[in-house]
């Protein structure tokens, strides 16, 4: 089937990288949150890493400017009804996921394409309180979205192969590379990088090193772009411990046991970046680690 018109939930970090990639790459956009902060937020940091790539020569005036008018924004899920395909990337909790399709599939065309960005969460449990579990799909963006290569996509039990045809597809129009990974919790990039992220946690726990300490060791030891405690701010505390406790209830094994400071700093509400305060205080001109 043709896809042209893409209907995003969620227009958080990854949901408002998603627009700006798919907008960019042509596809008419229609975005959605439960609050028109969120969106205004959405839309302005579109706009400002559009200018970025403008100023760095990478894309045009003139392609920022057609991405842009590809965009609208919604505050009622039922107008994503006749897009092609959906995109859920709204906060990492299966609860708020399954409300969100609940409400979604009355509108939806028999023939969309309804795709989650988990992280970690089962695509056969999510697609199985569906209308149409072999057209549900994982499509697992990575971030930030509109830097970052790969895409995973997540095969649920019942997913058809014309549903896995045109997303890989779609990634191809994006740019972007697709890998598969079976629909085992966390998949593959974070069955792999939070038991890492966990572990840096684990390491400042137990008083091994400081926060900078562990992030220097790992960006010069090791050739990390980021450390690993810079990296889980700019990722969410919350979506990090969300995934953890996928991977332990998931496995039932204990080598994924949540590690307590990681639990202490989302209950403070100190999630990272995007709450200017995690492993590192976001209030001032530059980060300034907090333990
Ligand atoms: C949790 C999950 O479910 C899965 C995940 O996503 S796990 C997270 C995966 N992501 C990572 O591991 C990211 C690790 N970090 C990095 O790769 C790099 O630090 C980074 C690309 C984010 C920034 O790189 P940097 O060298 O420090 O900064 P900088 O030179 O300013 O930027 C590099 C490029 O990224 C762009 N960029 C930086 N931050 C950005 C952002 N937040 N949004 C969009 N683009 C951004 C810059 O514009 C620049 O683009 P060009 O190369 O096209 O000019
Ligand atoms: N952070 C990352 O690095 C990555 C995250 N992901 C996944 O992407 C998804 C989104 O994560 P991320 O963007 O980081 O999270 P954010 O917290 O940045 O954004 C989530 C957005 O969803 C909104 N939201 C919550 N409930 C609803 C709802 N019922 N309807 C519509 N919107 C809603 C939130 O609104 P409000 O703020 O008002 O609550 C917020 O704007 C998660 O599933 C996460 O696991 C995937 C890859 C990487």
């Amino acid at each position: 089937m043709t896809i042209e018109q893409v209907g995003i939930v969620g227009a958080g970090q990854m949901g408002n990288g998603i627009a700006h990639v798919f907008a960019l790459a042509g596809y008419d956009v229609l975005l959605n949150d439960i609050s028109q902060e969120s969106l205004d937020k959405g839309i302005a940091v579109i706009t400002k890493n559009l200018a970025r790539q403008v100023s760095r020569d990478k894309i045009s005036q003139e392609d920022m400017d057609a991405a842009l008018g590809r965009v609208s924004t919604t505050l009622t899920l039922a107008d994503l009804g006749q897009t092609d395909l959906v995109i859920e990337a709204a906060t990492e909790r299966e609860a708020v996921k399954n409300a969100i399709f609940e409400d979604l599939l009355p509108h939806l065309k028999p023939t969309t394409i309804l795709t989650s960005n988990t992280s970690s969460i089962s695509i056969t449990r999510l697609a199985s309180r569906t209308d149409r579990p072999e057209k549900f799909m994982g499509f697992h963006f990575m971030n930030p979205v509109p830097i970052m290569q790969l895409v995973e996509l997540i095969r649920g039990i019942a997913t058809d192969e014309p549903t896995y045809k045109a997303l890989v597809e779609v990634v191809e129009r994006l740019g972007k590379t697709s890998a598969s990974a079976e629909d085992f919790p966390a998949f593959i990039v974070n069955r792999i990088l939070m038991p890492m992220i966990n572990e840096a946690v684990y390491t400042l726990y137990e008083g091994v090193g400081s926060v900078k300490s562990i992030d220097e060791s790992m960006k010069l030891g090791a050739n990390h772009p980021m450390g690993p405690l810079e990296l889980a701010d700019f990722i969410g505390l919350d979506t990090c411990l969300a995934i953890m406790n996928v991977l332990h209830d998931g496995l039932a094994d204990t080598k994924y046991r949540p590690c307590p400071l990681l639990t202490k700093y989302v209950e403070a509400g100190w999630l990272g970046r995007k709450t200017k305060r995690g492993f590192y205080d976001y209030r001032g001109e530059t980060p300034v680690p907090t333990r």
